[in-house]
C-alpha cells in the first residue's frame, strides 16, 4: 500500500477495532458492533475493488477483525497481516467464499465467516427473473420499443418459449438451487431434473407433494428426477440454472462440449460464479445458435465480459446483483458483522448455518454466537447449544 486509505469511524474509543472494507447497507450491523465496544472503521475509498496493499493499509498494526467483500483476494498475505495485527476474525459479506484461502486463514488461526440463507430467496428470484426474461425475450423487446421500431402487432414478433410443462434443470440443488427450483415448479408448473453430489430430499418431497396436489385438482402433475450425471440434465432440460459453489470441481463445468449437449433452444442461467462457465466457449455457442439464450449475473473475469458477449442479442447480462434486495443486503451485513463480533467475544458458532433467522430479527438482540464460520471445525471452535 502506498498511501493511507480514507475511512469513516464509529465509536472512536471502542476497545476492539473492526474494519469493513466497504460501506454496507443499513445501520444495524454498525449499531451491533458499537454496542459491544467496537470501534468500527469503514473504508470509504472511491475505488470499487481494493487491492491487497489497500487492505494491508486498512488492517494496520492493530486490528481485531475485518469484514471483507467477494471482490477481494483473501489469501496468505492478508491473513498473515491480520494475524500480525492481532486479528482472529474475518467475514466475507457473501455466502460464496471462493475468494478466500480458508486453509491460509486456518493456519493463522483466523475464523472465516460467510452469510448463508439470508440471500437464498433473493438470489433465486433473480435466477427466476432471468429465466423469464430470456424465455420471453423481454430485454430484446424492450430495446426494440425504445428504439421506436414497433409499428404494430405481428404474429411472429418476439416469439419465445412457454415454460409450463417444460423441464427445468438445476445444477447444484443446495439452498439457492432448491429455492429456484421451487419457484419454477410452483410458479410455472415445470418438471424438475437436477444434479448434485447430494440428494435434495426436501426438494424431492416438495415436488412429489405438489404433484399430488395438482393431480387432485385435476391438473397435470409435475415430476422430478435426480440425474445420475450432469450431462443427463443438459440433454433433457429446457431451462438450466447453475447454482453450485465455485471450486476445482465446478471450474468450467459448462464448456464447449457440454454446451453442445444442450438443446438448440435451451436457456442457460448463471447466478453462481462466472468461472463455472467457459465464457469464451459460451460466446461462440451463442453465435452459432441464435435460438439458445443465456441470462448471466456473473462473469468469468468480473467486472469484464469476454469479447463478443455484449453484442449478443440472445444474452441478458446484469452486474452481479442476484442478492441485491434491501432486506437481504442489510441482513448480509448483519451476519458478516456478527461473525466477526462473535469470534472477538469468544462466542461459539451457530449450530446450523441453514437457520440463521434469529440473527436477522431486528426486534430482539441476536444470539450470542457466530452465525456461520466455515473453518469452525478446523479451528476447533465450540458449537452453540442455543
Ligand atoms: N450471483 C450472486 O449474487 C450470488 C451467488 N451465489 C453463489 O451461489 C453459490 C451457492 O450458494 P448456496 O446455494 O447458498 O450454497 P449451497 O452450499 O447450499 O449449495 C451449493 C450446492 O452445490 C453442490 N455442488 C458442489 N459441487 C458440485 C458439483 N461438482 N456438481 C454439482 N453440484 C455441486 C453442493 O452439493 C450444494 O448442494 C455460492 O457458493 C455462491 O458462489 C450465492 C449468492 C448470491
Ligand atoms: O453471496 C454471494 O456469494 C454473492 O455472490 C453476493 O451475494
Amino acid at each position: 500500500m502506498a498511501k493511507p486509505v480514507s475511512i469513516e469511524v464509529w465509536n472512536p474509543n471502542g476497545k476492539y477495532r473492526v474494519v469493513s472494507t466497504k460501506p454496507m447497507p443499513g445501520t444495524r450491523w454498525i449499531n451491533l458492533l458499537v454496542l459491544q465496544d467496537c470501534r468500527v472503521e469503514i473504508c470509504t475509498e472511491k475505488k470499487t475493488i481494493l487491492s491487497v496493499e489497500d487492505i494491508i493499509a486498512l488492517i494496520g498494526n492493530k486490528c481485531d477483525g475485518v469484514i471483507g467483500q467477494l471482490t477481494e483476494d483473501w489469501g496468505e498475505t492478508l491473513f498473515s497481516a491480520l494475524s500480525k495485527a492481532g486479528g482472529k476474525a474475518f467475514s466475507n459479506m457473501a455466502v460464496g467464499y471462493n475468494n478466500v484461502d480458508v486453509n491460509a486463514a486456518t493456519k493463522y488461526g483466523v475464523a472465516v465467516g460467510n452469510t448463508p440463507g439470508v440471500l437464498t430467496e433473493t438470489t433465486a428470484e433473480l435466477a427466476a427473473s432471468l429465466s423469464l426474461a430470456a424465455s420471453r425475450r423481454i430485454v430484446e423487446a424492450d430495446g426494440f420499443m425504445r428504439a421506436g421500431l414497433y409499428d404494430g402487432w405481428l404474429p411472429h414478433l418476439f416469439v419465445g418459449n412457454l415454460l409450463k410443462g417444460q423441464t427445468v434443470g438445476v445444477i447444484g440443488a443446495g439452498r439457492i438451487g432448491s429455492a429456484y427450483a421451487r419457484m419454477m415448479i410452483e410458479g410455472f408448473k415445470m418438471n424438475l431434473i437436477y444434479y448434485d453430489l447430494y440428494q435434495a430430499t426436501r426438494l424431492e418431497k416438495f415436488v412429489t407433494a405438489y404433484g399430488q396436489f395438482l393431480k387432485a385438482s385435476g391438473e397435470q402433475p409435475v415430476t422430478w428426477k435426480r440425474a445420475s450425471s450432469m450431462d443427463e440434465v443438459l440433454q433433457v432440460a429446457d431451462v438450466i440454472s447453475l447454482h453450485p459453489i465455485l471450486d476445482k470441481t465446478t471450474y468450467h463445468l459448462i464448456n464447449k462440449e457440454r454446451l453442445s449437449k444442450m438443446k438448440k433452444e435451451a436457456i442457460l442461467i448463471n447466478c453462481s460464479r462466472g468461472p463455472v462457465v467457459d465464457e469464451e466457449a459460451l460466446v461462440e455457442h451463442l453465435k452459432q445458435n441464435p435460438m439458445f439464450r443465456v441470462g448471466l449475473d456473473v462473469f468469468e473475469d468480473e467486472p469484464y465480459m469476454k469479447p463478443g458477449l455484449a453484442d449478443m442479442q440472445n444474452a441478458i447480462v446484469v452486474p452481479h446483483i442476484a442478492s441485491a434486495s434491501k432486506w437481504t443486503r442489510e441482513g448480509m451485513a448483519t451476519l458478516a458483522a456478527l461473525n466477526v463480533l462473535g469470534k472477538i467475544k469468544g462466542y461459539p458458532t451457530w449450530s446450523n448455518p441453514n437457520a440463521v433467522d434469529p440473527f436477522l430479527d431486528e426486534k430482539s438482540p441476536p444470539p450470542s454466537a457466530c452465525p456461520s464460520i466455515v473453518n469452525a471445525k478446523a479451528l476447533g471452535l465450540p458449537v452453540s447449544k442455543l
